[in-house]
């Protein structure tokens, strides 16, 4: 998984993925990060996330909730969770969200990311899944980068890498 950063100063994750093995490995790894808790859910987070979250919960036999930015109603019926993220990496205030009907109180929720920055994309699903009066188990990512090292207890963070190693 070692990676020299490119001239963008990041990582080329897109070679993780071309890597059969490593993309093999990455659903377990991600999952046996929280193999001390029961996960009733996975959430991807648009669009690395989901990519993530997928194998993720195909290896524990669980199904997937694609986080959305900036979801659409694709009909009045669908009530959705939203909520909007502080500044993220980019400086971006997201709306993110999924449908209420997606999630219920009694989940346990595990979040699938390659990357956390600020924090801002996953304190906003965090704020979802407490929305939807579910139970937030943590995240668990790639790379671990985050600038904020106070929300990585209550984020309950755990990371294959840190920034600091590739
Ligand atoms: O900690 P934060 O500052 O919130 O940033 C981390 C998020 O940003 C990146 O996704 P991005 O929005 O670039 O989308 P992508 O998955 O489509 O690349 C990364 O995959 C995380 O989801
Ligand atoms: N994928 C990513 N997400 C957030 N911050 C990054 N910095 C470099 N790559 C990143």
């Amino acid at each position: 998984m070692s990676d020299r950063k490119d001239e963008w100063r990041s990582a080329n994750e897109t070679g993780w993925w071309r890597d059969p093995e490593v993309l093999a490995s990455l659903g377990p790894a991600l999952a046996d990060q929280f193999s001390d808790t029961h996960p009733t859910v996975v959430l991807g987070l648009q669009s690395r996330g989901c990519l993530l979250g997928s194998l993720v919960a195909q290896h524990l036999g669980l199904g997937l909730i694609e986080v959305r930015k900036d979801p659409v109603r694709s009909a009045d019926s669908d009530r959705l969770w939203q909520r909007t993220t502080p500044p993220d990496y980019e400086d971006r205030h997201l709306t993110l969200g999924f449908r209420r009907n997606l999630i219920n109180s009694g989940d346990r929720a595990l979040l699938v990311d390659d990357w956390i920055a600020t924090g801002a994309q996953a304190l906003a699903c965090q704020g979802l899944v407490a929305d939807a009066g579910a139970t937030w188990l943590g995240a668990s990512v790639i790379v671990d980068g985050l600038e904020r090292p106070e929300l990585r207890r209550p984020l309950n963070l755990r990371s294959l890498l840190h920034v600091r190693d590739l």
